[in-house]
Parts: structure tokens; C-alpha cells; sequence
């Protein structure tokens, strides 16, 4: 193949960013040697595992943006999206196929033994889940997967049938994202609408519009415009990052519970002790007022909890979308100096929702981590 033939191929298929990134070296270069040529049969191979969500729904009508149904296929989606044979090979697998409110820790569990097994024989791997819960998904396969090649998530908000549905546009987007090169070494990627966020901060921030995925503070990584792939910065992955070697096989029943509670004015501390007692959790998180705010006779109540069951962690979270939970807003008590003293079981978020802290706990609790060490990885999180 001479390089003559190279610029006929991005001519004619303008939609592959590999060859689109080679055009620009073509063009810089018109001594580009042969060696350079993109190499057809030496395409990433994708695997695309499909698990429902409103990207694999129909509704009746369509106007209909509400109250539709799961009910088509991976492979549905895939004949719905443009040709993509010289970007990557594809392969699929339907490993689910639920709305993401239904997904457990079953569930979650066996997509992820299907991503750990796929992830050793593809390039790279797309996951279409629902956007309501995609947030834990990827944040539980970023804190399980050690990879350098690209998981990324894509949903969408508008069901199959609907006008202007975003489902092709980001089923398609993921898949280049995932075939190209500069995706490596990112970590867990949620891409939509046309955004590429890093799946260990994204958050869903809008339960109807199309541009609900917000890395808030965090920013986002990168952009998808007119088929090309732009990130910001170079390769990175979020910073002081546990990943935790799970066996094969956990039976679920012995996934630790960890209820996550929402506080508000007047939130009635029974509510702990029920939960507690109630579900037999092995630790809580408190989506707090504000910086880990919670009323005095909360914190107190709490504290009077924790004396007497030392290896049960409290993490305080927020509700607000944004900002972070720093140590020092953790509840303190006095100590017989008069020095404030944290009470040891309480553990501040940092910049982890709650959702998130509360896989992170569940992940720590399993795997027989200490207070202490629980502690250090949440604070590690965030560069203390
Ligand atoms: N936009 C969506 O995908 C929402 C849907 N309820 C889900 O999470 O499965």
C-alpha cells in the first residue's frame, strides 16, 4: 500500500479517528514512510457488553421519554450504529439486560467476572448500562480492574424509540473512544454525550436531560467532536486508588450491607439504630447537610454507638453535589486536655458521594480492611 492509498481511505471513511490522526500526519509528512501506514488487519478488537438500561429501551410513541421498557439486544444496538470495520473488530455479549435500578450486588458481581475475564483477550471493552446507577458500576470496575486498556460505559437518556434518541450517537462514541490508542491508562471512562469523564467521580446530575453526567470539580477528561477523540491531559488515573483482588466466585449473601442514610432537618436518630440493627450492617454512610454536618445529638448518638462497637465504620459523606467532606469537619469530642478528639470510627469522604463511599466500604469491609486502614484509603483519596 503506498501512502497515496492512505489518504483515499481517510477520504472516503472520514468516521475513523485512527486513520483521521494518520491524515494529519500525512499531510505534515508527505514522506511518511510505509511503515507508518495504519495496519487494516491489525485493528483493536472490542468487546461490547450489553446490560440494558433506557439505551436498550422502546416506548410506544415517539414523544415518549418516561415509562418505557427494556427490549432490545446488544446486537440490536449494533445495527443501529454506523460501520465501524475500520476503526475496530467488534465482538458483543448480552451479559444482562435490566434496567439499572434493578442491578444488585448480583448482578454487578457478574458483570464484573465477565469484564475481569474479557479484559486479559480484548483491547478494550464498552459497557451499555442504565445511566441511573452506571456511576457505582464504573466506580466498583475502576476499584477492581488493574488495566491499562479502556473500559469505558455509555447509556443514553432518550429511550430506541424517540426522536432525537442519543443512544447510536453514544454507543458509537464509546466504541472509537475505546479503540483509540490515547484511551489507555485512563482508568474506567463514562463517555455521553459527546463528554469523557473518568468513572471514579462521575455523577449523574440530571434525571432527565441528555447532559446529566457531570464530573463535578474533577473536570472532565475529554471531548468527542465531529469523530474525533480530544483529551485534555495526558493519561492518568485518579489518585491514591485502591484496587482491591477479589476471588472468583464471591457468593453475594456475603457482600457486607451498607446503608447509606439521607439527613435532613430533624432526621430522627432511631433511623440509625434501626438500620444498624435492622439490616445487621457491617458500616454506614451519612449523606451529611452539608460538610459532614450533622445535628449535635446526632453526632452524639452516634458516638455513643461506635464506643461500644469499634470496628464499625461511619463515613460521612454529603448530599451536595459538589465539594468534599474534609477530617476536619469529622464530629469531635474533648478529651480529659480539653483537646478535641475525633471519634475514631467516623470517616470523612472526602470528594466520594455517597453512593461511591459506599462501595469503596463494602469493597474495604470484604476484603477485612481495619478502621484504621479504611480510614487512610479514604484519606489517601484525596492527597492527605
Ligand atoms: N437513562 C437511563 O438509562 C435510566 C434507566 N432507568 C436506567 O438506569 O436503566
Amino acid at each position: 500500500m503506498d501512502s497515496g492509498a492512505v489518504y483515499d481511505i481517510v477520504a472516503e471513511d472520514t468516521r475513523d479517528i485512527s486513520h483521521q490522526s494518520f491524515a494529519v500526519k500525512y499531510r505534515s509528512n508527505s514522506n511518511i514512510s510505509d511503515k507508518e501506514l495504519p495496519d487494516l488487519n491489525n485493528l483493536p478488537t472490542i468487546k461490547v457488553l450489553g446490560t440494558g438500561g433506557t439505551i436498550a429501551s422502546k416506548g410506544t410513541s415517539g414523544h415518549q421519554t418516561a415509562g418505557y421498557k427494556v427490549d432490545l439486544t446488544i446486537e440490536n444496538l449494533l445495527d443501529g450504529i454506523p460501520d465501524l470495520s475500520r476503526t475496530c473488530n467488534l465482538n458483543y455479549e448480552q451479559v444482562l439486560n435490566l434496567d439499572s435500578k434493578e442491578i444488585g450486588t448480583s448482578e454487578l458481581l457478574i458483570l464484573y467476572e465477565k469484564v475481569k475475564e474479557d479484559i486479559k483477550k480484548y483491547n478494550g471493552i464498552v459497557i451499555t448500562h442504565g445511566t441511573d446507577t452506571m456511576e457505582e458500576t464504573a466506580f466498583f470496575l475502576q476499584s477492581t480492574i488493574e488495566t491499562d486498556k479502556p473500559i469505558v460505559l455509555c447509556g443514553s437518556m432518550r429511550p430506541s424509540t424517540a426522536i432525537s434518541s442519543d443512544g447510536p450517537m453514544n454507543l458509537y462514541q464509546a466504541i472509537v473512544i475505546a479503540a483509540h490508542r490515547e484511551s489507555r491508562g485512563r482508568g474506567v471512562l463514562v463517555a455521553l454525550n459527546d463528554r469523557i469523564g473518568t468513572g471514579f467521580y462521575i455523577t449523574k446530575s440530571n434525571a432527565n436531560s441528555l447532559d446529566t453526567f457531570k464530573s463535578i470539580g474533577q473536570g472532565y477528561i475529554g471531548n468527542f467532536v465531529n469523530n474525533e477523540v480530544h483529551y485534555y491531559f495526558p493519561p492518568a488515573k485518579p489518585l491514591g486508588i485502591v484496587y482491591f483482588n477479589l476471588p472468583p466466585k464471591i457468593n453475594p449473601s456475603s457482600w457486607p450491607e451498607i446503608p447509606i442514610l439521607y439527613a435532613h432537618q430533624g432526621f430522627n436518630n432511631k433511623l440509625i439504630e434501626l438500620t444498624i440493627h435492622g439490616l445487621e450492617a457491617k458500616g454506614l454512610v451519612l449523606a451529611t447537610m452539608g460538610a459532614g454536618s450533622m445535628a449535635e445529638k446526632t453526632n452524639e448518638f452516634i458516638a455513643k454507638f461506635l464506643k461500644d462497637h469499634e470496628d464499625f465504620p461511619v463515613i460521612y459523606s454529603k448530599r451536595s453535589m459538589d465539594g468534599m467532606v474534609p477530617n476536619g469537619s469529622l464530629p469531635s469530642s474533648v478529651n480529659v486536655n480539653n483537646e478535641p478528639v475525633s471519634f475514631g470510627n467516623a470517616i470523612a469522604s472526602g470528594y466520594l458521594n455517597p453512593q461511591k463511599c459506599r462501595i469503596l466500604l463494602q469493597l474495604c469491609i470484604y476484603s477485612g480492611f481495619s478502621v484504621s486502614q479504611i480510614k487512610k484509603i479514604f484519606r489517601g483519596l484525596y492527597g492527605g
